[in-house]
């Protein structure tokens, strides 16, 4: 379970961003909405432990995540938490497979060959495990970078607009996939997006 409260955030000149609190349930499937600014990827890189917030607590299944050490937080996030960014930040001189593996070996996990295989077949990219970054188009990158967020079966999954750069039927499949998968590995997912196609999925949302 995971829980927000009292979260406020002021970047440098920036306006202060203030977050209602919020209790994510074990394999909860919620949509994170709000207009373009509101705070979204904000909310999803402090819930990802990647942004320290000015105040209040983020707790994901009893831990608090600031009151761990910077490392620490970086090997949690490593083994409990898949996230899929807007850009996907892929090594360039790696393939793709290797790319995956790396997430494992980041957090100190050890390789599933065949499991990495199948997250990419279910992904309708299985060809690609061989290319480099640099020879995928950006809706192939978006799914590469999808497989490598469940490499290591985290507990939570957030993506923060996974489709923007998909068509509709990629986008769909890429939604299913991201709900699949997060409740097969027993997963709560959290997706934040502008994208009207993404809402008719979920019914949880939470509004900034
Ligand atoms: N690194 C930063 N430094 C200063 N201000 C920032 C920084 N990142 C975001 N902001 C500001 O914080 C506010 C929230 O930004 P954020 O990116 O979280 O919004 P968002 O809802 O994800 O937007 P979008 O839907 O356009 O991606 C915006 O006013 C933005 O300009």
């Amino acid at each position: 379970m995971i829980r927000i409260s009292s979260l406020v955030h002021v970047y440098d000149q920036g306006r202060s961003l203030k977050f209602p609190d919020w209790e994510i349930g074990d394999m909860e499937q919620w949509l994170l909405l709000g207009a373009s600014g509101s705070g979204k990827s904000t909310l999803l890189n402090i819930i990802a432990g990647l942004l320290k917030p000015g105040q209040g607590e983020v707790l994901i299944n009893g831990t608090d995540l600031y009151a761990l050490s910077a490392r620490e937080r970086d090997s949690f996030r490593g083994k409990h938490i898949g996230i899929v960014f807007q850009k996907p930040h892929l090594i360039r001189s790696l393939d793709v497979l290797d790319n995956l593996e790396l997430a494992a070996v980041m957090a100190g996990l050890p390789v599933d060959h065949e499991r990495n295989l199948s997250l990419l077949a279910d992904l309708g990219i299985s060809e690609l495990a061989k290319n480099y970054p640099d020879q995928l188009s950006q809706g192939q990158l978006q799914r590469v970078s999808v497989a490598r967020a469940l490499v290591n079966k985290p507990d939570l999954l957030i993506a923060d607009e996974p489709t923007s750069s998909l068509d509709d039927e990629n986008a769909s499949q890429v939604i299913r996939m991201l709900a699949i998968r997060a409740k097969d590995n027993g997963a709560a997912l959290l997706i934040a997006t502008h994208d009207a196609r993404v809402r008719d999925h979920f019914t949880k949302t939470y509004l900034l």
